[in-house]
């Protein structure tokens, strides 16, 4: 039985979170935090892995609680950048058995979409994220979208591929979104949605589009346990659930 302890048990990921440990075989829900709470409850109740589906400006704090007291943490919550993850990987050398998985996004229709975003990387010219959340999402852009386009820009660099063509000269502030690691990225908030993105390439005469729907947070839940069950064998750091599936 492996005794998990969730963060952010009160929210909308944590809530699901909770009721998805306590119906899994194999899986004993030992502590569920949220706001306010005392992070010893973790160390009281035994907790082996913790589940962090919290806010980007604490989650760092709770990791560092987790990896100085040997519990295995699966994360959720948004706001990694490469500092933040050397970060957690110095913080886990000083404790070697321990092991962090960072996933950006737990449904495997979007880890599939990422993946097929980087394959498609190098054969054309142009690209742009659509990322499209309820409106209660506190970030943008998305990690997914974060996470997307650092995956097509490494496979970019990769192939040596030239600069997205893009003729903008003038613009109004945010018209052409945000851009990460060189690629445009746009946030869409509407009522309705829950997590949506459209990955869109293009080159002369073709465009390809790779659209992800959630439309529960139950897509989530599959790869939040397999990040339990992996995690607890998995020393060190891990970013991105691919590393726990078999794709193939
Ligand atoms: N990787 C993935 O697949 C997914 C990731 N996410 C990410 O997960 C995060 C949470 O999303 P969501 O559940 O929608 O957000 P919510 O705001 O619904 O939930 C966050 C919860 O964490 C609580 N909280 C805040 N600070 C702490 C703390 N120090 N310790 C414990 N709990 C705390 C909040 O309390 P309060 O409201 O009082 O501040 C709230 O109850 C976001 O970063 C989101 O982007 C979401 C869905 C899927
Ligand atoms: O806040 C959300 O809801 C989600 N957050 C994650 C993200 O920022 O990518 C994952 C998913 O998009 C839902």
């Amino acid at each position: 039985m492996v005794k998990v302890g969730v963060l952010g048990a009160k929210g909308k990921m944590g809530t699901q979170v909770c009721q998805t440990v306590e119906k899994t075989e194999g899986l004993e829900l030992v502590a569920a935090l949220d706001q306010g709470d005392d992070l010893e409850r973790l160390v009281e109740a035994g907790a082996q892995v913790v589940v962090d589906f919290t806010r980007p400006e604490v989650v760092m704090d709770n990791l560092a609680y987790c990896i100085e007291h040997r519990i295995h943490a699966v994360v959720g919550t948004t706001g990694f950048d490469a500092e933040r993850l050397d970060t957690l990987r110095t913080q886990l050398a000083a404790s070697p058995s321990t092991g962090v998985l960072v996933a950006a996004n737990f449904s495997i229709g979007a880890v599939l979409m990422m993946q097929f975003a980087a394959t498609a990387a190098k054969y054309y010219e142009s690209v742009e994220i659509i990322e499209l959340h309820h409106p209660n999402k506190v970030d943008a852009p998305s990690g997914t979208a974060r996470r997307t386009a650092e995956l097509i820009a490494a496979a970019r660099q990769e192939a040596e591929a030239g600069p997205i063509p893009d003729a903008t000269t003038t613009a109004l502030d945010g018209a052409r979104g945000a851009v990460v690691e060189g690629i445009h990225v746009h946030g869409l908030r509407l009522r309705g949605l829950i997590a949506h993105q459209e990955v869109l390439f293009g080159d002369v005469g073709e465009t390809l589009t790779i659209r992800h729907d959630s439309m529960d947070r139950e897509s989530f839940m599959a790869g939040v346990v397999v990040g339990i069950r992996r995690v607890v064998d998995t020393p060190g750091l891990t970013v991105g659930l691919e590393h726990f599936l078999d794709l193939g």
